[in-house]
């Protein structure tokens, strides 16, 4: 089975967009566990557009499920880890002034920074993910980190799979492959959607956790807005 991590960036944009607390992204993470998820992952940014280091340390106690946070590990961002100890932390090379992540770590070029910090987290028993991009030469140096996963990014195949290029997913069959022959977990996100999921999932069959944010987010909205105007209806009746 695949685990369902939700990332909760979103809700934690719309909260900052009025200021104060509203949607609360605690009880956000509180019902989405409670509605299934296995999982809640958050991806604080240095400039905390969204998710801010304080939320990280207020959803510790309420993540019962798997709790994922992912980032660039700048100092700022190991000591929130550290202190914060989620079952896993997920690597991703940000850029500081990127609008969403657009790329995985050069694995082979930031080997020794990335063995050094995959250490740090695995001696305070945090599980460590990195993310990559689909390229076999990647994942055999993701295994030289000593990292315990992968984390699969998966804009290129979403964007494909919505052409109609359903091929676009044989690289991450392949890297998929690669890393179980080398046990490495494999995990994947970024714009998976309900649209692209479903054959992502049968075509990976080792693939241990997914994370969604964006396109969860997006189509709760449209799931949910014929109801919340109908109950308005019924309210101004
Ligand atoms: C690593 C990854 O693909 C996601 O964490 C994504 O970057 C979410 O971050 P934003 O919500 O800031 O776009
Ligand atoms: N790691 C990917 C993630 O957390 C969510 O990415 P997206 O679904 O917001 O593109």
């Amino acid at each position: 089975m695949t685990k369902l991590s939700v990332n909760i960036n979103k809700i934690a944009t719309l909260r900052n967009s009025r200021g104060g607390d509203v949607p609360n992204v605690v009880q956000f993470a509180k019902d989405v566990q409670r509605f299934g998820a296995e999982g809640v992952t958050i991806h604080p940014r240095p400039d905390e557009r969204h998710i801010r280091y304080q939320d990280a340390h207020d959803l510790k106690p309420v993540v019962y499920t798997e709790y994922n946070i992912e980032g660039n590990p700048i100092p700022k961002f190991i000591d929130l880890v550290l202190a914060t100890k989620p079952t896993q932390v997920t690597l991703v090379p940000d850029s500081i002034d990127a609008i969403t992540s657009n790329a995985g770590w050069d694995t082979i070029k930031n080997k020794d920074f990335l063995v050094e910090v995959i250490k740090e987290f695995k001696n305070n028993g945090i599980r460590t993910s990195i993310f990559v991009d689909p390229v076999l030469k990647q994942i055999e140096g993701a295994k030289e980190t000593g990292t315990d996963r992968i984390e699969l990014y998966t804009e290129a195949f979403a964007h494909q799979y919505s052409l109609g290029n359903k091929d676009a997913v044989i690289p991450y069959v392949d890297c998929a492959k690669l890393a179980d022959s080398l046990d490495l977990g494999v995990n994947a996100g970024h714009d998976l959607s309900l649209d692209n999921i479903e054959f992502f999932k049968q075509s990976i069959p080792n693939l241990l956790e997914v994370s969604i944010g964006h396109a969860l987010i997006t189509e709760s909205l449209y799931l949910g807005v014929e109801n919340v105007i109908n109950m308005y209806k019924n309210k101004l009746k």
